[in-house]
């Protein structure tokens, strides 16, 4: 009998990357896989909800982008400690193959697979390849995108894969449209954080809209804790039934029940909008890192799911007509419905398995 398959995922950082590393894990441990993740201690925070049957290895942080002088200095140190610590391992159990999903706990794990010759890839979440991911692109057998087109170094080709998306999320894909005769649903998302610029332009926009709209509107509005006392008074103050919290738990159902998204164009929004096919109007955070929010909104804007507005050219009276022309003609939400549904992938674990599966050489026990 020959030993299970073994995939080492390595991911860190922020949710951004955990997440889809956590679909993959649980789809190949479902393969009969045995998977070991390896992090940091910020994407540590993130592992509760991995399966209890994947090996959790914490390297000790190393990044340039946080701490002190000193902490800096040592990076290079603890890069070299790390890769060291993964040759030793892969050379003593040889993995299978090697998946990065982005963040410097990527480093060691696909640096000693890049050395040992070990079938590697990785999965870029964003529109713009992140910082270590675009040292790597051109030394992986495969590099998956997640957000399509995704700027690539020449000479590199992406698999489209997407990103992946919570069950509660893919439950809802394709959801029929609650359509513009009744109750109109609005979510307003600012990613995980929130975001201030929403909480300043959106109320007043939807303020501005007739009022035989204004009536029928349930607005979700998810602003930063902070910001949501002022954006509920604001919408009190003008009669519009509305529910403001920093975070929503249940955003799958409220973008079922949203006949209009207004949202940032984080890497996972995006895919959530996509896969249950919602009219939405996108703003990108300008200061991400590269302007990768533009480029995440990009594909769904042409495949003519969603209206991009940068942030420079946000104002409450031309958002309140964007989102007046959607809402009152049903030929446009549609055709923006069907767009977004185009543009989504609601197999991107699939897509991923298949790209594990094919460089470890179909190797399922
Ligand atoms: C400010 C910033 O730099 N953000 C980055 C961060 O995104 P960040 O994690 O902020 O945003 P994402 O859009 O990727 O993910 C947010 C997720 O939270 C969900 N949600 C949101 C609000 C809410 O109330 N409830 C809820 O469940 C959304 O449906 C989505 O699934 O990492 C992403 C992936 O690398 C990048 O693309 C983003 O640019």
């Amino acid at each position: 009998m020959s030993a299970a398959p073994h995939l080492v995922i390595a991911a860190g950082g922020t949710g951004g990357h955990m997440f889809p590393a956590q679909a993959l894990a649980e789809a190949m441990l479902e393969r009969g896989w045995r998977v070991t993740l390896t992090t940091d201690a910020r994407g540590a925070r993130y592992t509760g909800g991995f399966p209890s049957a994947v090996t959790i290895r914490e390297m000790p942080s190393a990044t340039f982008a946080r701490g002190g002088a000193l902490a800096k200095a040592l990076v290079p140190f603890r890069l070299a400690a790390g890769l060291l610590t993964a040759l030793g391992r892969f050379l003593s159990d040889r993995p299978t193959v090697v998946a990065g999903f982005g963040g410097y706990p990527s480093i060691p794990a696909l640096g000693a697979a890049w050395a040992l010759r070990i079938p590697r890839m990785i999965h870029e979440q964003n529109g713009v390849l992140g910082r270590v991911n675009e040292v790597f692109a051109p030394r992986v057998d495969r590099v998956a995108c997640g957000t399509w087109p995704t700027a690539l170094p020449s000479g590199v080709v992406g698999a489209r894969t997407g990103n992946p998306v919570r069950s509660a999320v893919l439950d809802r894909a394709g959801a029929p449209y609650p359509g513009l005769d009744g109750d109109l649903g609005i979510l307003v998302m600012g990613g995980s954080q929130g975001a201030r610029i929403l909480s300043e332009i959106v109320p007043e926009a939807i303020t501005r809209l007739p009022s035989s709209i204004r009536d029928r509107l349930a607005v979700s509005h998810q602003a930063r804790a902070e910001d949501e006392a002022r954006v509920r008074e604001h919408y009190e103050a003008a009669g519009i039934r509305a529910t403001v919290r920093p975070f929503f738990d249940d955003v799958p159902k409220r973008l079922a029940e949203a006949a209009l998204v207004v949202s940032r164009a984080g890497a996972s929004s995006v895919a959530d909008i996509s896969v249950v096919g919602r009219p939405s109007i996108l703003i990108p955070f300008a200061a991400a890192t590269a302007d990768h929010q533009t480029a995440n909104a990009r594909g769904l804007a042409e495949a003519g799911g969603a209206l991009l507005i940068q942030e420079s050219e946000l104002d409450p009276a031309s958002l309140s007509e964007h989102m007046l022309a959607i809402l009152t003609t049903p030929a446009t939400a549609d055709r923006m419905r069907q767009g977004a549904l185009s543009h989504g992938m609601p197999d991107a674990t699939d897509r991923l398995v298949s790209l594990v599966e094919e460089l470890g050489g179909k190797g399922t026990p």
